[in-house]
């Protein structure tokens, strides 16, 4: 084991949408620790602290410590946690013995075949060794970058399961907005559940709401239900914001007998299907609580993207494509382009990059100014003199320090933003008759275009896996988790863990900086 040989004060800073001074920190030399995501890692003598977590790194067994406490942190409840008189049987999805579902009825099939994931298989969480905190978007626990290894439960069918197919009552809801691949999803659900032998199978309308008083009609689902479902964009299931409490939830999935439940949703929906999954076990009830991440923000922590994000970069491209030629056919033409991204720049860095049209990318992770001999509005004058035209591309959470705040929430009480790329519009006009030029300023905000769309095929191949195994979770006995795609390989992740912060684009990040040298743009400041 590595010896800690050092134990000195230092404050490693991470540049916040906030804090211009942790962005100075960076550029005087000072180094940042990507340390898991962390908008602040902060280093004291010989703790480090990441997040609320600190590490006494004086203790020479530091790294058993750490490794142990990750274990728990991401181990995955399991009905037999919590039922002590559970006993499994064999799957009833057994690729060998592929019957049409009607077929297996009550027997289940003899022949054993291994293409099982075992309950202990594990994937690696982290796949970089970095040799120094000053490495780009290096994530160190201390000084010396030692190597722990990071793993998590690996997702597929199991050979033991914890439910009788037959007597499943499983429902799907999508809660949130919108995301292209819902329906891939819901399909993949039903499909698996199908071919375990679930005959039971229902949509709740309208996410969480559905789940309400009102008594919205559930939507029987079956194969043929949802055979051609992927081909539309949506949900056919609707979405919504707000809605019932959890222990409303939970007395009306008490009262359908619901025993599966697979929800599709961001950090807000999975925060509730968490409570869901708590409360169900508190009162006994043995269901399975599966989530599905669902944000096209691309938000959610530890994986590598989640559906909908890679169809939202590909739509983009025609309202950028459409700015860049507004703006080149234009005298002195900008054009302007707004996209998703609450808190986070993933849809509008990816973008940008993918386009190669974007002369300026602002997302809410790097502060930037308009004014000033530094700020965008300079460096537009800058591009008009270069060029003759510019393309600037902003997500709807930048520089919301700029904008009037609206102090509005919507149901799900997520802040209302200000319109940031029509204030970018306004104050470019403005400021290039002050200085007595004509500019051509164009503003596109294809905000719904670029989610109320079909899912591409990678996208669709991504939500095939995820609704498979959300099922095969289920079926393994998992509650409270949600599946996602990791350094390529798919697992199973405890919910808390998932959601326990936003994922943000890291401005020390090697993806960040390909994109300044994309577009050639300096700091705004
Ligand atoms: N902290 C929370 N606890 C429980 N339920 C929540 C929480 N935050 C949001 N929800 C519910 O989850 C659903 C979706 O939340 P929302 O923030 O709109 O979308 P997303 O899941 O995409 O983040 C809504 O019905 C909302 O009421
Ligand atoms: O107008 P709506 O339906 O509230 O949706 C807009 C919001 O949806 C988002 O795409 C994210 O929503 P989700 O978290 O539900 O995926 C944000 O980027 C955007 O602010
Ligand atoms: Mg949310």
């Amino acid at each position: 084991m590595e010896s800690i040989s050092t134990c000195f004060r230092v404050k490693f800073g991470h540049p916040t949408k906030n804090s211009h001074d942790s962005h100075r920190i960076r550029h005087v030399g000072i180094v940042g620790l990507g340390g898991f995501a962390t908008k602040r890692f902060k280093r004291t003598s010989c703790v480090a602290v990441i997040r609320d977590r600190e590490i006494g790194l004086a203790n020479p067994d530091w790294k058993i410590g750490f490794r142990e406490d990750f274990e728990r942190r991401f181990h995955i409840p399991h009905l037999s946690d919590v039922f002590g008189d559970l006993s499994p049987m064999p799957s009833t999805f057994n690729l060998k013995s592929r019957r049409p579902s009607h077929e297996i009825g009550n027997g289940y099939p003899y022949e054993r075949w291994n293409g099982y994931v075992n309950n202990d298989d594990r994937v690696l969480l982290k796949v970089i060794k970095f040799s120094s905190p000053s490495s780009a978007g290096a994530e160190c626990i201390d000084p010396d970058c030692t190597w722990v290894e990071q793993w998590v439960h690996r997702a597929g069918p199991r050979e033991e399961i914890y439910f009788r197919p037959e007597e499943v009552n499983a429902a799907i809801v999508t809660c949130g907005g919108l995301c292209p691949g819902l329906n891939d999803v819901i399909r993949q659900i039903v499909i698996t559940l199908e071919i375990y032998g679930v005959k039971n199978i229902v949509g709740i309308p309208f996410g969480y709401r559905g789940f309400s008083a009102e008594k919205l009609p559930k939507i029987p689902l079956s194969r043929s239900v949802v055979q051609n479902i992927h081909l539309d964009g949506g949900s056919l299931l609707g979405v919504s914001r707000g809605g019932p409490n959890v222990s409303e939830i939970v007395d009306n999935m008490q009262e359908r007998g619901i025993d599966m439940l697979f929800v599709l949703g961001g950090n807000g929906t999975h925060a509730g299907a968490n409570e869901i999954h708590n409360e169900c076990w508190k009162r006994g009830m043995r269901v399975a609580v599966v989530g599905v991440p669902k944000t096209i923000d691309n938000d959610i922590l530890w994986m590598d993207k989640t559906f909908g994000f890679d169809t939202a970069v590909e739509e983009a491209q025609r309202a950028i494509n459409s700015a860049y030629i507004e703006a080149h056919s234009a005298y002195n033409g900008i054009g302007i382009v707004k996209l998703m991204g609450r808190n986070s720049g993933f849809i509008t860095m990816h973008a940008s990059l993918s386009s190669g049209q974007v002369d300026i990318c602002l997302i809410p992770e790097v502060p930037f100014e308009l004014h000033g001999p530094h700020g965008v509005l300079r460096h537009l004058q800058y591009l008009i003199e270069m060029k003759g035209s510019a393309v600037v591309c902003v997500a709807e959470g930048a520089g919301q320090n700029l904008v009037m705040k609206t102090n509005a929430k919507d149901q799900s009480g997520n802040v209302v933003l200000g319109d940031i790329g029509a204030h970018i519009q306004k104050e470019t006009k403005k400021y290039f008759k002050d200085i007595g030029t004509s500019a051509d300023v164009k503003y596109i905000d294809p905000t719904y275009m670029i989610r109320a769309c079909r899912a591409n095929a990678s996208d669709g191949i991504l939500c095939t896996v995820l609704g498979q195994n959300a099922v095969h979770g289920a079926f393994a006995g998992y509650s409270g988790i949600t599946v996602g795609i990791c350094n390529t390989h798919y697992v199973y992740l405890p919910i808390p863990e998932v959601i326990s912060y936003p994922k943000n684009v890291d401005p020390n990040s090697r993806m960040w900086h390909r994109c300044l040298t994309s577009t050639g743009q300096p700091d705004f400041f």
